[in-house]
């Protein structure tokens, strides 16, 4: 290519980046006026409702239906992400509650479904951020809840039945993890591996192979693990890009988690009823009454009317020894009249049933 077909087209692309930044900014003053009209048609003493996750989800989506590349419609998503997150932040900047400390994968997932334009606290325990977001001192909270390879996060299936929460969003992230060195770590005489239990548990496999008869050492986060070896020169941690980059570690093995498409799924917790989208998930806790064929009957109305469960857990209900509660997500909202009705039949069988929310499928 010669110099002069490069200095032509860096013109034309200086001349598209004026276009973008124009439209970006109409796009930007667009939402400041979706702000006026929403502040100015509230009834008394009623707040304001900037953050729409419905409509979020059905922008991005229609980002994805459109796109024509040569951007991948994941890439051009995540662009759209980021704009509407600035486009949100002039409006009211969101907060955010997530399980820290910073540079967990949690933090991550809330950047990848809130964007970068929020005010985001890290929190030292799951049950942490449950309340903080029923203080009302954060919009939202984000908590992991399962992961592909080690199964349910207890620790948040468990707050929510100790929390009055509404699911607000889902959201999904490849887990890869890392082998993490400090400068001074002498990395042939590594005697300790700090990770969280989950991800030991993810990387059980390749542990047992390379570092049999390593200690290893579960702490409350990958990120505190990543924090500690900085101090250590004879431990190694597991965690992700994210800590390795906070803490200035190095990989001195990279994606050794045991099933190359580990991801774990994390929830948007508030207190905000999300409308439905078309495109929507649904999570409920039922408890039933002790008895045989309690667990078919609670499952038999979903079967009958063609509704898909994507998942089922059971839990101790902590009022009783041996009871049970089951966590139940499905496919669609609790306000489509065929839900309506399953959930009504259900709630005749069940001691009790809950929704916890009905909120838009992951779209990124
Ligand atoms: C602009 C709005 O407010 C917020 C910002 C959005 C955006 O930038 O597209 C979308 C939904 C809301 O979270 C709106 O409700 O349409």
């Amino acid at each position: 290519m010669s110099e002069q077909e490069l200095k032509a087209l860096r013109v034309r692309i200086d001349s598209l980046d004026e276009k973008i930044l124009e439209l970006i900014s109409d796009r930007a003053r667009c939402a400041q006026e979706v702000a006026r009209v929403k502040t100015a048609t509230l009834a008394e003493g009623e707040t304001p409702v900037f953050y729409r996750p419905e409509r979020e989800a059905q922008v991005l989506k229609r980002v994805m239906q459109r796109n024509q590349g040569p951007l991948g419609n994941e890439e051009m998503a995540r662009l759209f992400r980021e704009i509407m997150s600035s486009c949100l932040a002039l409006e009211q900047p969101l907060k955010i509650a997530y399980l820290g400390p910073e540079g967990t994968f949690t933090q991550a997932a809330a950047m990848k479904h809130f964007g970068h334009a929020v005010i985001s606290k890290p929190m030292a325990a799951i049950d942490e951020v449950f309340r903080e977001v029923a203080a009302g001192a954060v919009n939202f909270g984000v908590v992991p809840v399962e992961n592909s390879t080690e199964g349910a996060v207890n620790h948040t299936l468990d707050s929510f039945l100790e929390h009055d929460m509404v699911i607000c969003g889902e959201v999904e992230l490849r887990i890869h993890h890392h082998l993490l060195v400090g400068e001074n770590t002498k990395t042939d005489s590594i005697s300790r591996i700090y990770s969280h239990a989950q991800s030991l548990a993810q990387c059980r496999k390749w542990l047992d192979a390379h570092y049999p008869n390593v200690e290893r050492v579960a702490v409350s986060s990958n990120a505190e693990a990543a924090k500690r070896v900085k101090g250590e020169w004879n431990s190694a941690a597991i965690a992700g890009d994210m800590a390795a980059g906070l803490y200035g570690l190095s990989r001195l093995a990279e994606k050794i988690e045991d099933r190359p498409d580990n991801s774990t799924r994390f929830l948007m917790i508030g207190n905000q009823e999300v409308p439905p989208t078309g495109d929507d998930k649904t999570s409920i806790i039922v408890s039933m009454s002790n008895k045989p064929g309690a667990l078919h009957e609670l499952l038999v109305p979903f079967h009958e009317n063609g509704i898909d469960l994507t998942r089922i857990e059971t839990r101790p209900s902590r009022s009783g020894k041996w009871t049970y509660v089951f966590f139940i997500d499905f496919v669609g909202h609790h306000r489509d009249p065929l839900i309506k009705a399953v959930l009504e039949q259900i709630s005749q069988e069940a001691v009790a049933l809950k929704v916890l929310g009905s909120y838009p499928k992951a779209v990124l």
